[in-house]
C-alpha cells in the first residue's frame, strides 16, 4: 500500500513559477518528472556525508538515460564557500552543462543552498531541485528560492533568489540524522510557531522529547506546518520586499553568533539563540506580553535548544548586526513579536535596550 504524499505549491503568484513541495517517502520516483525530457545532464550535488545516497541517486538517473556528474562537497558550513562554489562550476564546465540540464541539490541546508546558488549562477540561471535531508533543510532552506554562501565578513552575503523546480521531502532520510542536527531544525520549526502557526508549539510542548525523533507522533505534522508558513511567505513576497523579513526572526543576533563561531556552531542553534534575544527585545520594548516571551526559553529549552551565549561577546557581535541584510544604512531592524503570531519590524531600537535584552541572554 503505497503512502499519502503532501503536495504544498508554492510561488505561482506574481509572474514567478510555481512549485510543489512534496512531504512523504518513497518519492524519488517523481524526480524524472521534475528533471523534464529536455534535460541531457544531470548534476548531483551532495555532502561528504551522504556520499552513498549520491552515488546512487547518480546511478539511478544514469541507467534512465541521463549524463550524470556526482559532485561531492564538504559537509555543512564549509560548503557555503566561493572556493566550493568554484569547484562546482568547473565541474559543470568539464561535463559540458548546457541550460536546458538540470542540478539535483541532496543534503541539508547548506547543500541546497550551494546547490541552488551554483545553479543561479551558472549560464545565469538553471533549472534546480531540492532533495533535503535535515529537519531544517525540508521546513525552510530548501524552499522559497534563497540561495547563497558565506563570506569571512558574514553569514549568506553572497546569493541570489532562484527557486527551485520543484522539492522531495522523503522523511525516511531523518533516520540517519545525528540527533543534534535533527534538534537544529526545530529552530526554524519553532520560529514558524512563534510568528505563524501556534499549533506547531502546542504539538512540541504536548511532548517535547517525542519532538526530538523522527520517530516522534507528530514529525510530518510539525514539518508540513512548517513547510505551509514559509511557502505562504515566500509566494507572496519571493525577493523579501517586506512580508518575507518576518522568516528572518532570530537570525539578527543569530547569524552574527555563526560568524563569530567561524561557522562552526549549527545554524538552527544560533537561530534558538537568536530567538531567544528577539523574545527579550519586544518584551524590553514593550510590544511583547511576559508570557509569550517566557514560553520561548520553556520550549526551546524543552527540546535541548541553547539559550545563551557568552557575554563579553556583545561589542563583537553589535558590529556584525549592523551589516545584516535588514539594516538600511545606520539604522539596525529586527524582527520582534507584537504577541503571538504577530511579527512586526522593530527599528532603531534604543542602544540601552539591546543590551538590556543581550543581558538576558549573555553568560
Ligand atoms: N535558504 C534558506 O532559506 C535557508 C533557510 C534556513 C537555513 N538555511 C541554511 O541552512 C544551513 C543549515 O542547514 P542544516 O541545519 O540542514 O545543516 P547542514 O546542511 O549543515 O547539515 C548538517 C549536517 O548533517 C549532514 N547531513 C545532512 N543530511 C543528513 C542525513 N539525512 N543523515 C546524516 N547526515 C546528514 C550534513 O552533511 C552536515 O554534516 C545554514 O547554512 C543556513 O544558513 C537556509
Ligand atoms: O527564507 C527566508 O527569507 C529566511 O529568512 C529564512 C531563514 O531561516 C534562513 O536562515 C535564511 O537563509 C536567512 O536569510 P538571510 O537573507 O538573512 O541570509
Ligand atoms: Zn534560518
Amino acid at each position: 500500500m503505497s503512502e499519502a504524499v503532501t503536495r504544498i505549491q508554492v510561488g505561482g503568484t506574481a509572474g514567478t513559477d510555481p512549485y510543489e513541495v512534496l512531504v512523504g517517502r518513497r518519492l524519488l520516483g517523481e524526480l524524472a518528472g521534475l528533471i523534464g525530457h529536455k534535460a541531457k545532464r544531470v548534476a548531483v550535488i551532495h555532502p561528504e556525508a551522504l556520499a552513498e545516497t549520491g552515488e546512487a541517486l547518480r546511478g539511478d538517473l544514469a541507467e534512465q538515460g541521463y549524463e550524470t556528474v556526482a559532485i561531492q562537497v564538504p559537509n555543512a558550513e564549509e560548503a557555503k564557500t566561493a572556493e566550493v562554489a568554484a569547484y562546482c562550476w568547473k565541474a559543470l564546465g568539464q561535463s559540458g552543462f548546457t541550460r536546458t540540464d538540470v542540478i539535483v541539490g541532496v543534503g541539508g541546508g547548506a547543500t541546497t543552498d550551494l546547490a541552488g546558488f551554483v545553479a543561479a549562477t551558472w549560464l545565469r540561471g538553471v533549472r534546480w531541485i531540492a532533495i533535503p535531508t535535515t529537519v531544517l533543510a525540508m521546513v525552510d532552506a530548501a524552499v522559497g528560492g534563497k540561495t547563497g554562501i558565506n563570506t569571512a565578513e558574514g553569514k549568506n552575503l553572497v546569493g541570489a533568489f532562484h527557486p527551485p523546480a520543484g522539492v522531495l521531502c522523503d522523511l525516511a532520510a531523518l533516520e540517519s540524522l545525528p540527533v543534534n542536527d535533527y534538534v537544529s531544525g526545530l529552530a526554524e520549526v519553532i520560529k514558524a510557531g512563534f510568528i505563524a502557526d501556534p499549533v506547531i508549539l502546542e504539538l512540541i510542548e504536548a511532548d517535547p522529547q517525542a519532538a526530538r525523533t523522527p520517530a516522534g507522533p507528530h514529525t510530518a505534522e510539525l514539518i508540513e506546518r512548517s513547510i505551509r508558513v514559509k511557502a505562504e511567505v515566500v509566494s507572496s513576497d519571493l525577493k523579501e520586499s517586506g512580508l518575507r523579513e518576518i522568516l528572518n526572526y532570530g537570525h539578527t543576533l543569530g547569524h552574527a553568533i555563526e560568524k563569530n563561531e567561524r561557522y562552526k556552531w549549527r545554524h538552527g542553534a544560533a537561530v534558538a539563540v537568536g530567538m531567544h534575544f528577539a523574545a527579550e527585545l519586544g518584551r524590553l520594548a514593550g510590544r511583547l506580553d511576559d508570557a509569550t516571551a517566557d514560553r520561548h526559553r520553556t520550549i526551546l529549552e524543552a527540546v535541548g535548544l541553547p539559550l545563551h551565549y557568552r557575554y563579553d561577546q556583545w561589542p563583537k557581535l553589535l558590529e556584525t548586526m549592523k551589516v545584516d541584510k535588514k539594516s538600511r544604512g545606520d539604522l539596525l531592524r529586527f524582527i520582534v513579536l507584537d504577541g503571538l503570531a504577530k511579527p512586526t519590524v522593530l527599528e532603531g531600537p534604543d542602544p540601552a535596550v539591546l543590551l538590556a535584552a543581550y543581558g538576558e541572554v549573555g553568560q
